[in-house]
């Protein structure tokens, strides 16, 4: 499989490397960089060999510097410090990495940080007994279990288990159920669909009316983006494996979310001129040029995307970053609640 190097364009591939090693968040591509001037421009651009690289990056970094400051408002006015408790079950280099990612994230805004690491052959009651202790510690305001679990673990039960008061991931039955509803609101919104959204927002890209088309129908991104989308006015649909005509439906999209998990999918042919394209996944892809060997990109063929699109998420750089920001961000929100702290 490691030699069967897939060319289906001279950009985008799609072979996967044979050895996964996994390695910390690195230095963004900075040429990707662009200034604040382009970025109320992005909803009013039609077709344009120039797309504007949406920097969630940087986006990310402006979110962290906002929430820094209300951490500290918050701990000098009532005392209070938001905690975030990670858990991680088992030693998946991936998950690991994410790990480390968030708590070095939590430091970087003054977040109280916990975290429990648990052997891979861990039973489901240990698990619970963790989730138990940062339910009732009033210094935790937010509870992670890192995704995914053993096989042997039954997720369901384990995500029922955190308090939907301290559920920052918003993976919880009764928050997707909320979001989901007219008129009813959730105390949390997932943080990959939340950051999507939040990078159209600062984009200025309008979403009310719009036709939007989700790639993916999973329960952490694909389903919930699709709700936040149907919440914003857009006209949603999604698309899946079983889908019969991916690509026609995909080519209606004003804006497209992208979360199937497979290398460079969407092609440029597929898109309409102008479209707004939020790119969550991050594959790993065979590169001898680079030192590892792999290097990740994303559901949607960068290099043909770019050429077409009014706005584009580059991975790594796009998604990835929100992601964390947001969850800082429902930490916050969660200790600012309980204290009625506004
Ligand atoms: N309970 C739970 N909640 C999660 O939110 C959760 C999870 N489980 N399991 C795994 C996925 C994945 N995820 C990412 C977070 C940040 C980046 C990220 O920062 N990526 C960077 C760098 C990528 C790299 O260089 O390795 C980027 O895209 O620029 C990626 C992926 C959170 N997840
Ligand atoms: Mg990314």
């Amino acid at each position: 499989m490691a030699s069967s190097v897939f060319f289906t364009h001279s950009h985008c591939y799609s072979s996967k490397p044979s050895s996964l090693v996994f390695r910390q968040v690195g230095v963004g591509p900075t040429s990707l960089r662009f200034s604040s001037s382009h970025v109320a421009s992005v909803a009013a651009m039609t077709m344009d060999s120039s797309a504007k690289v949406i920097d969630g990056k940087s986006v990310a970094k402006q979110i962290r510097d906002e929430i820094t400051a209300e951490v500290s408002r918050m701990r000098e006015s009532i005392g209070v410090i938001p905690g975030l408790a990670v858990i991680l079950v088992g030693d998946r280099k991936d998950s690991a990495t994410y790990v480390r990612n968030k708590k070095k994230a939590c430091e970087s805004v003054g977040i109280n940080s916990l975290e429990a690491n648990l052997p891979e052959d861990s039973t489901e009651e240990e698990v619970l007994n963790y989730i138990a202790g940062y339910n009732d510690d009033p210094s935790v305001h937010g509870i992670l279990v890192q995704l995914p679990l053993p096989s042997h673990m039954n997720e369901q039960n384990i995500l029922n288990a955190v308090r939907i008061e301290k559920d920052v991931d918003g993976f919880h039955p009764l928050n997707i159920g909320r979001l989901a509803m007219r008129g009813r609101e959730p105390l949390f919104v997932p943080c990959t669909p939340k950051g999507c959204i939040e990078l159209l927002h600062r984009y200025n890209v309008s979403i009310k009316g719009k036709r939007a088309v989700v790639i993916g129908r999973s329960n952490i991104v694909g389903m919930p983006a699709a709700l936040l989308l149907q919440r914003e006015d857009a006209t949603v649909s999604i698309v899946h494996s079983r889908t019969s005509n991916p690509e026609e439906i995909i080519r209606q999209a004003d804006i497209i979310i992208a979360a199937v998990g497979q290398a460079n999918m969407v092609r440029g042919s597929w898109i309409k001129p102008g479209a707004v394209i939020i790119d969550v996944g991050i594959n790993p892809v065979e590169d001898p040029n680079s030192p590892r060997g792999y290097k990740l990109v994303g559901d949607v063929c960068y290099e043909e995307a770019i050429r077409i699109a009014s706005a584009v998420t580059p991975v790594p750089g796009g998604v990835g970053p929100m992601t964390i920001a947001m969850l800082l961000q429902n930490t916050l929100i969660s200790a600012k609640r309980v204290h009625h702290f506004e």
